[in-house]
């Protein structure tokens, strides 16, 4: 089993460092078997594969269009975007894909063919009908999670219908995610590890492990990952937490984005962030950056290949004597296209000897039309592209080519091997793989690439590009101008720095990692509840106790006591607890233990005298007040434990700190007890779930 390293009977759990460590000798390992390994796409089930470890990848989309030919015959296409090219270049598992096709399949003889279909791509379908798809992907995925999850707010013209269909979209949300998780237990051998991708599918995590405990899952987010004080706002926040959280990895572009997550949990749900991920009662989510790459060379050597070199010829000869600039988007809100076109505008404005010296390529594929942002967007993004062009165009050219469509793999190598500068001006991004396949495509150009500071790869490809917020267009206009006029020699270091990033850190490395880490993790989630102290054996101690004529029983008070106003799920009550009582269930257990003559009974508590006589007075025990300091039994006076003399001058320093940080911290308080000062922040922060 590939990264399983825990050989032997070791018990040692290894520390960041050691697994950082292994990570890397691991990593060169698994280059020099890929290095040896044939390159396919798509290989027809029954591939050889080195290590035969089965991977069910779980993914909104399969990597395959499907196109119904007649009652039972489909074409398949495959659709090579981001993850799908990422996931296809890896060979060390044997992948099997789960997702919807795209396509409404109602009748049993067109499931049926499809399905087979399917099989000889290794790919699974989960069949999800017309409502369905628009309540769970146009509504629920792609007009409240992606937007919020973008920073871009819940839509603004719709807002309050948005607010009134949330319920209905997040119930078919929900149903979704069972049905893919329907599908993948129907295919699940032991053994397997099960991928699940991004935002469509938070809910799968936890109806997998419904279903079987020891399944192997991991989540991986492919969008950012908002700031808590964004993810608070979702009315689903606390369910998405919880079940993202069964999975065994949770992964993300960034560690920036990681950290969200994990301060996400603590704040929402109240649980432990740690480094290594969040805890629940001693159950650890591991939760870890992976930033994902490009099959990098597969964009090199289709650079080679004499229908590209002939486009590329193409191309040349119709913009020469013009510097090309390109953009390569879906017509998505997040990837900032009208922002770059005003940028690009003011940069015409500012500087007329580029006129007609610079083009910018737009490509702009279609995504998501049936919602109506993204209706309005290529509206608004058609009548500026218009604006620019009828300003600054002439009889013979135009400055801005945009395309209203998507391009083949080589044509688009193509158009990246002759571009000078690339514009990404995402407003967020996950992390933007555009800008990996245009550095790949470089080598003999050496092009600028203008990157968006809110791009996932503004972190590893920053060094390289030149940077930009893309909201503060005089800025992009500047860097356009910086890019088209930079020195040759400036251009080749930047470009050395971000191609040797791109080709060393790929897909096929992103994907093996995760999975290995989560072997790893799942290993060491053992190995982590073999240490845990066992329970205590309850027949066993009641035999004890019955047996034995004398018996002491020390009992706490608060939570042990009282009444619980904190469960999970439920907003914490303050107020409540801050006015601790008898969970009046025990009234007649404890008054049972009380009078049994065998038995003597303490409660030992951090809260002052009258706090206990209040609760206690008729109970015939024991009780110790603020933590032992003060002593007596029901029938008696309190007496003290404090030693004579003891030193209080303390006191009124430590009260002015605590009343210091109380009037500074919402929701903390502070007792002042006749011994103690106690500063309790529980409620300060969290939870607010
Ligand atoms: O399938 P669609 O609804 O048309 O959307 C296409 C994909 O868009 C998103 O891509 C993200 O993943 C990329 C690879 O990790 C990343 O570079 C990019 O920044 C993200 O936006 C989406 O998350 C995918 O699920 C969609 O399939
Ligand atoms: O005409 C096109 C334009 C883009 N892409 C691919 O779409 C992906 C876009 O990924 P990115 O991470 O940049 O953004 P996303 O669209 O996933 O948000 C890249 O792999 C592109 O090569 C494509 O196949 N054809």
């Amino acid at each position: 089993m590939p990264g399983n390293k825990y050989n032997g009977n070791s018990n040692h759990i290894p520390t960041r460092v050691e697994r950082l460590l292994r990570e890397r000798v691991l990593s060169e390992q698994r280059k020099s078997i890929r290095a040896s390994q044939s390159n396919e796409y798509l290989e027809e089930a029954g591939a050889a594969r080195p290590f035969g470890q089965r991977l069910l990848v779980v993914a909104n989309r399969l990597p395959v269009s499907a196109v119904r030919r007649g009652e039972d015959s489909w074409s398949l296409d495959i659709s090579a975007g981001g993850l799908v090219s990422a996931l296809l270049g890896v060979k060390q598992f044997e992948a099997r894909w789960i997702g919807w096709a795209g396509v409404n399949v109602p009748d049993e003889i067109g499931q049926k063919a499809l399905t087979k279909a399917l099989a000889e791509k290794r790919c699974i379908p989960v069949f999800l009908d017309e409502e369905i798809v628009h309540q769970y992907y146009n509504g629920y995925c792609n007009n409240i999670l992606w937007p919020l999850f973008h920073y871009l707010g819940l839509p603004q013209e719709d807002r309050l219908a948005t607010t009134r269909s949330f319920q209905s979209q997040f119930a078919a949300y929900k149903k979704a995610n069972q049905m893919f998780a329907d599908v993948v237990n129907a295919h699940y051998e032991e053994g397997d590890v099960v991928w699940c991708h991004d935002y469509h599918l938070m809910y799968l995590p936890e109806c997998l492990k419904k279903y079987n405990t020891k399944m192997k899952v991991g989540w991986f987010l492919h969008t950012p990952f908002p700031s808590s004080e964004i993810h608070r706002t979702l009315p689903s926040r606390y369910e998405l937490l919880r079940s993202v959280l069964a999975a065994d990895l949770v992964g993300f572009h960034t560690y920036d984005y990681a950290r969200h997550f994990v301060s996400a949990c603590t704040r929402i749900l109240g649980l432990e962030g740690t480094p290594e991920g969040v805890e629940d009662q001693g159950k650890l989510t591991r939760v870890a950056a992976f930033p994902i790459g490009i099959d990098s060379d597969r964009f090199i050597r289709a650079l080679e290949l004499p229908q590209v070199q002939e486009h590329i010829k193409e191309l040349k000869e119709r913009f020469s004597g013009r510097k090309v600039m390109l953009g390569v988007d879906r017509l998505d809100m997040i990837k900032g296209i009208p922002q770059k076109l005003l940028a690009f505008e003011k940069f015409l404005e500012e500087n007329p000897y580029w006129r007609d010296k610079v083009v910018l390529l737009q490509i702009a594929v279609p995504t998501r039309t049936d919602v109506p942002e993204y209706q309005k967007l290529t509206s608004q993004v058609h009548e500026i592209v218009g604006r620019i062009n009828g300003r600054f165009g002439t009889l013979t050219a135009v400055p801005i080519h945009h395309l209203d469509c998507s391009l083949d793999f080589h044509a688009l190598c193509a158009l990246y091997a002759v571009t000078d500068v690339a514009l990404v001006t995402s407003l967020r991004d996950g992390m933007n793989l555009v800008s990996y396949e245009f550095v790949a495509c470089q080598e003999a150009k050496k092009g600028v690439l203008v990157l968006s500071e809110f791009a996932g790869a503004a972190q590893s490809l920053g060094a390289g590009a030149v940077l930009v917020n893309p909201w503060n267009i005089t800025e992009v206009a500047a860097s356009i101008g910086q890019a088209l006029n930079m020195p040759a020699e400036e251009r080749e270091k930047r470009h050395c720095h971000n191609f040797h990033h791109v080709t060393e850190h790929t897909a096929q490395e992103w994907a093996e990692t995760f999975v290995s880490e989560l072997n790893d993790t799942v290993v060491e989630a053992q190995l982590r509840s073999s240490k845990v102290p066992p329970e205590l054996p309850q027949n066993d101690a009641m035999e004890c106790y019955l047996l034995s004529s004398n018996r002491l029983v020390i009992l706490g008070f608060n939570t042990t006591l009282t009444e619980p106003v904190d469960t999970p799920g439920s907003r914490g009550d303050q107020i409540k607890e801050m006015e601790l009582k008898l969970h009046p269930a025990l009234r007649e257990p404890l008054t049972a233990l009380c009078n049994d003559p065998k038995t003597t009974i303490v409660v030992l508590s951090g809260s002052d005298r009258c706090v206990l006589d209040k609760n206690f007075g008729e109970y015939n025990l024991w009780l110790a007040a603020e933590n032992g300091m003060f002593l007596r039994h029901t029938k008696g006076d309190w007496m003290t434990t404090m030693p004579e003399h003891l030193n209080l001058e303390w006191i009124d320093s430590v009260k002015h700190v605590f009343e210091y940080f109380t009037e500074r911290t919402p929701r903390s308080h502070f007792d002042f007890r006749d011994t103690s000062l106690v500063w309790n922040y529980k409620y300060a922060g969290k939870p607010i779930g």
